[in-house]
C-alpha cells in the first residue's frame, strides 16, 4: 500500500510482543499505529518467543492500513541483532530503536537495517529517551540527510529514570527534552510522537498531556492502553473548528479579488502566506484521517 504523504499518527499504541491476545486484538482497534514491543514489556526470558511471535502476527496480516512498528532491543544487548534481523524483513513499516544517543547510533542502525536486507522504504523510528540523546539532540536528527531515520519517540518514562526528576502534571521537569526534541524534529524533517501516559484510569490527566503535547507540536502520542486510543485520536486530529477556518483562509488566497495580496484578514485574524501553507497541512491532514479510517 502507497505511503500517504500525511499518514496520521494521532495514536502509537504499544503492545508487548509476548502478548498474542494484544497482538490479535490490535487488529480491530482505532490506533494508527500500533509498536510491536520487544524491549522493556518484554521479560528477558520472553524474548525469543516475542520475537517469533511478531514475525508471525506480521507475516499473516490482517491490520488493515495501521502502520506497523517493532521495537528492537538495543544493538549493544544480547537480543538485539537478531531482533533487527526479524525486523528488517517482517513486512513492519519501521523499527523503532531505544536508547540512542548519538549520530554515530543512527548510521549504526541504518546500516545493519540495509545489510539485513530491510527493504528501501521502511523507516527508522528511534527513542529519544537518554540524557546524552538530549544534549546531542541535532547531530541525531541531521543523521536523517543520509539515512533512513524518520521519528522521533519521547520516552518519558526512562528519561524520568535517567534524570532522578517527579513526574508531575505539567511534566516541568521534561520540557527542555520535550521542546529541544521537537525544535530537532522539525528541523530535519522528523516526525515527533510524545511519551506514554502511565496512568491508565486517570482519563482526565490523558487528556491533559495529550493537549500539552498536541500545543507542543508533537504529531501523536504513545499509548499503552486501548482505553487511550479514543482521547489520543481527538485531541491529535485537527478540530472542526480547525478544518473550517483553513478551508476559508484557502479560498479567501483563492478569492481573485484577493490576487497578489500577502495578507488578508479572515475570520477577524491576520492571515498570511504562511498560514496559507498550514491550512493547506489541516485539510490535507483531515482528508488523510478520513481516508484512513474509511480504509
Ligand atoms: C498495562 C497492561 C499490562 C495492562 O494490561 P491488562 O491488565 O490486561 O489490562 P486490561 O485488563 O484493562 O485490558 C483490557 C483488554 O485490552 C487488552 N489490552 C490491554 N493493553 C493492550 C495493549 N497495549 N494493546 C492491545 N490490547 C491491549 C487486554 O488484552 C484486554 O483484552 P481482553 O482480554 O480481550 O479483554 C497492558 O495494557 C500493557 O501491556 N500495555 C502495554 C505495555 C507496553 O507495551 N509497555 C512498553 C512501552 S511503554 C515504554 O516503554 C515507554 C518508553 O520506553 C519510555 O521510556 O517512556
Ligand atoms: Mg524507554
Amino acid at each position: 500500500m502507497p505511503v500517504p504523504a500525511h499518514r496520521p499518527r494521532r495514536s502509537c499504541l504499544y503492545m508487548p510482543g509476548a502478548n498474542t491476545r494484544a497482538l490479535e486484538k490490535a487488529k480491530a482497534l482505532a490506533a494508527d499505529t500500533l509498536i510491536f514491543d520487544l524491549e522493556d514489556a518484554v521479560a528477558p526470558d520472553a524474548k525469543a518467543e516475542a520475537r517469533q511471535a511478531i514475525a508471525n502476527a506480521t507475516g499473516a496480516g490482517g491490520y488493515g492500513a495501521r502502520e506497523i512498528v517493532v521495537r528492537i532491543n538495543g544493538l549493544e544487548t544480547e537480543w538485539g541483532a537478531d531482533d533487527l534481523k526479524m525486523a528488517a524483513t517482517c513486512g513492519a513499516n519501521a523499527i523503532l530503536a531505544p536508547k540512542v544517543v548519538s549520530g554515530a547510533d543512527i548510521d549504526r542502525l541504518d546500516s545493519a537495517l540495509t545489510a539485513a536486507g530491510a527493504p528501501v522504504d521502511m523507516g527508522l523510528w528511534v527513542m529519544i529517551e537518554m540524557p546524552l540523546a538530549i544534549l546531542n539532540i541535532q547531530e541525531i536528527a541531521e543523521a536523517a540527510h543520509r539515512t533512513r531515520l524518520a521519528a522521533f519517540v519521547m520516552g518519558t518514562n526512562d528519561l524520568a529514570k535517567e534524570y532522578r526528576a517527579r513526574a508531575t502534571p505539567d511534566r516541568l521537569a521534561f520540557q527542555t527534552a520535550l521542546q529541544l526534541s521537537m525544535a530537532a524534529a522539525r528541523a530535519y524533517g522528523l516526525v515527533a510522537i510524545d511519551g506514554v501516559f502511565n496512568d491508565i484510569k486517570d482519563e482526565q490527566g490523558l487528556i491533559v498531556e495529550c493537549e500539552q503535547g498536541r500545543t507542543l507540536g508533537f504529531d501523536g502520542k504513545t499509548l499503552i492502553h486501548p482505553s487511550q486510543l479514543d482521547t489520543a485520536n481527538r485531541v491529535f486530529a485537527p478540530s472542526p473548528h480547525d478544518v473550517e477556518h483553513a478551508k476559508a483562509v484557502i479560498e479567501a488566497f483563492a478569492d481573485p479579488d484577493n490576487a497578489g495580496k500577502g495578507v488578508l484578514k479572515v475570520n477577524g485574524k491576520m492571515t498570511e502566506l504562511l498560514h496559507l501553507d498550514e491550512a493547506r497541512r489541516t485539510v490535507a491532514m483531515d482528508e488523510a484521517i478520513k481516508a484512513f479510517e474509511a480504509a
